[in-house]
């Protein structure tokens, strides 16, 4: 399924955020969105989710499967939200639950959503933490988030995104707040589930050095317009936006080649 942002326009207030930004995020496929802070990133992100600010006003079109989402009324929109795209965020707290069991948060979208028995959820959700690398999934399907590391809750909030079976994924940021060692194995693990699963993703960070680590198409946000796009390896060296050459010299020694080797 391929995800198609056309001309989208985003006013908050007296602001315009998003000045006619084009995008698009084919299945199977890491598009990576960076830009500075305050770029529109995130705003986009939350565009395609339908989940901008109250009294946000909108122009053009997001298109998947040939539905424009911006259209569409609000509860076909929630149905589409959760079961086709899925969401996951900066700091893994913000989708789990502290007092609700990995198991309950794993089942209770699957059934609500796909409508699917206690028995047969339970044993989705193992295969789901086992999809992400969680050890002992039968263990660990009883216990609590606080119980996980950083980096394994993280993993667990990318399962719970899974959990639908989204065709289209959103990570905002999915490494920022974790520590550097874990952080490549979250990217390759999104690597492999994009693969795997045939998933569009769409991957928004301020760091190319992430991007370049998962991403086969990267474009380049700056003051609500998308500046520059292409595959990666041409946007990476031989970048035409004088924003995005400065965005590149930024990145401490040489840690835009560095991820190639992590695929
Ligand atoms: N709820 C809101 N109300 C008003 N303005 C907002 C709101 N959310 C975002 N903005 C503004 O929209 C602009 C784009 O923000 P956005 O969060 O999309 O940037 P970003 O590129 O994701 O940056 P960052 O890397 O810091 O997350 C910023 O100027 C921000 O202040």
């Amino acid at each position: 399924m391929t995800l198609t942002i056309s001309g989208l326009k985003v006013s908050i207030g007296e602001a315009e955020i998003l000045r006619g930004v084009d995008l698009t995020v084919s299945a199977g496929h890491v598009h990576g969105l960076a830009g500075e802070s305050g770029s529109g990133k995130t705003v986009t992100g939350l565009a395609v989710l339908g989940l901008l600010p109250h009294g946000s006003r909108t122009a053009g079109t997001i298109e998947l499967a040939g539905r424009d989402l911006l259209a569409m009324p609000a509860k076909q929109l929630n149905a589409v939200r959760g079961a086709e795209i899925a969401m996951v965020f900066q700091d893994p707290a913000t989708s789990l639950h502290p007092m609700v069991t990995v198991g309950v948060q794993l089942t209770e979208h699957m059934r609500h959503h796909l409508g699917v028995g206690r028995k047969e959820a339970r044993e989705r959700a193992l295969g789901l933490l086992a999809k992400v690398r969680i050890p002992s999934p039968e263990t660990a399907v009883d216990r609590y988030p606080h119980q996980f590391s950083g980096g394994m809750r993280q993993r667990i909030a990318i399962a719970v995104a899974l959990a639908c079976e989204p065709k289209v994924l959103i990570a905002d940021e999915p490494t920022t707040a974790l520590d550097v060692t874990v952080q490549a194995g979250i990217l390759r693990l999104l690597r492999g589930l994009c693969d795997d699963l045939g998933l569009a993703v769409l991957l928004v960070t301020h760091d190319l050095g992430v991007m370049s680590a998962v991403a086969d198409e990267v474009s380049v946000m700056k003051d609500g317009l998308v500046v520059e796009t292409g595959p990666r390896g041409q946007v990476l060296t031989e970048p035409r936006h004088a924003y995005t050459r400065a965005l590149l010299e930024s990145l401490p020694g040489d840690d835009h080649k560095l991820p190639q080797e992590e695929r």
